[in-house]
């Protein structure tokens, strides 16, 4: 399966269109609109969200609430267009208005793409980068990774996100949901966190860093139930699930890094202290003891919960400026911030879900049978038996 996304942040539109999804997969617009309404909440966002109602309309691909084997076109209206028109140049400015536009795009934001996509595409307007670089494309991201997580969830395959740490505010680890706790738990909070009392002090966290002009980061963590065993390959460098993963999370906007199972704290530990060790049981089949791995062996899961953590930086653009230059000048300044989210930690978690949701769902359709749905599903269901007697 792939898919591609198009459209400016500030544009009409944003769209995805995704192809190679196996025929007769029930799928609506309903189920695309759930995963949508939910990277707009947390808290920390801005105003950018008061005015957006993010709803998928599914206009190829799907009828009777069916998909088809064709491609799938979803489209997510941009609802703050109207206000962008000219600045898009769809209506023509006068000369005042040009210069007060032109003054805003010579300048290039820390930590955003403004520089050197500048550069790269010789844009000297660079709203020309931002318009794409903006994390406005992670609507469709999260489009595409509904409809794959509506794939992962008829074959049994759940898949579920929380925070971990905003602004230095550590969540209780001691704490291991069931998969179905996490999603009723995530929802409930307004910062997708398992624990009330960090909740509250990640709450408390964000507001500082509104009111000093700031904005913090996080760590989110994604969790997946259900995987078969024995999807992706240790045979080759680019067919490693836990490499895609990996890829995938690192590629949402703002992520640095991504760790498994135990991750970075293994770096401290002994072997005895990481390795999972099998077990065989007539009911399970094979199974480990623990999961410090995080459900990978060799870039293949091994049927234990997938475990998989990324960490956002802090939102970029800030309301206590900071430095840079303008590209016609050359002269230092500090811009002036008209709007931003202080802190997205708890959106990023629902995009990180996504972008797991379809790499999951694109691993498992290229190594199964995948033309029509029933035939993945029987595929799975004797690739279960066959893995848990061998
Ligand atoms: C859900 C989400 C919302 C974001 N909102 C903002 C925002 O309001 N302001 C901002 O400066 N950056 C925001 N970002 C981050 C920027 O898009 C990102 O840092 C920037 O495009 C540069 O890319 P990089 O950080 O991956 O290098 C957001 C990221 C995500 C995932
Ligand atoms: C629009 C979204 O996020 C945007 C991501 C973003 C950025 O620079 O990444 C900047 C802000 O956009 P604006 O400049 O229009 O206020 C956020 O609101 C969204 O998540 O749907």
């Amino acid at each position: 399966m792939r898919y591609l996304t198009a459209g400016e942040s500030h544009g009409p539109k944003l769209t995805t269109i995704i192809e190679g999804l196996p025929a007769g997969m029930p799928l609506t617009e309903q189920d695309i609109n759930n995963e949508l309404a939910r990277r707009q909440k947390g808290y920390g966002r801005g105003r950018r969200m008061q005015i957006e109602k993010d709803q998928a309309v599914i206009s190829s691909g799907v009828r009777h609430g069916y998909t088809l084997g064709s491609p799938v076109t979803l489209t997510v209206e941009n609802k703050d267009w109207k206000h962008w028109t000219k600045i898009m140049g769809i209506e023509p400015i006068s000369h005042d208005e040009e210069e007060e536009i032109k003054r805003k795009i010579q300048r290039p934001r820390p930590g955003h793409a403004d520089l050197v996509g500048g550069m790269k595409y010789g844009h000297r307007d660079l709203r020309n980068v931002l318009e794409r670089s903006s994390a406005r494309e992670t609507t469709v991201r999260v489009a595409a990774g509904a409809v794959a997580k509506q794939l992962l969830k008829h074959l049994g395959v759940e898949v579920a996100s929380h925070v971990v740490k905003i602004g230095g505010v550590q969540a209780a680890q001691t704490y291991r949901a069931s998969i179905r706790e996490i999603q009723q738990r995530s929802e409930a909070s307004e910062v997708r966190c398992l624990d009330s009392e960090a909740e509250l002090k990640m709450m408390a966290a964000i507001d500082d860093a509104k009111k000093n002009g700031d904005s913090i980061g996080g760590i989110v963590e994604v969790i997946v139930d259900g995987m078969p065993s024995g999807v992706g390959s240790y045979v080759h460098f680019d067919r490693k699930l836990d490499a895609k993963l990996a890829r995938a999370i690192v590629s949402i906007n703002a992520f640095k890094g991504v760790e498994f199972g135990l991750g970075f704290e293994m770096a401290d530990k002994p072997g005895s202290e990481v390795h999972d060790e099998i077990t065989w049981s007539e009911e399970q089949g094979y199974t480990r003891k623990t999961n410090r791995l995080g459900g990978f062996e060799g870039g293949m899961s091994t049927g234990m919960p997938i475990i998989v953590r990324g960490v956002m930086k802090p939102i970029p653009t800030l309301y206590k400026p900071l430095q840079s230059v303008d590209i016609e000048t050359k002269e230092p300044f500090t811009a002036s911030i008209e709007r931003s989210d202080s802190c997205a930690v708890p959106a990023a978690a629902v995009v990180a879900e996504a972008a797991v949701s379809w790499e999951l769902a694109c691993a498992i359709v290229d190594q199964f049978s995948s033309d029509r749905f029933d035939a993945l599903e029987k595929a799975i269901e004797e690739h279960r038996s066959y893995t848990k007697e061998y």
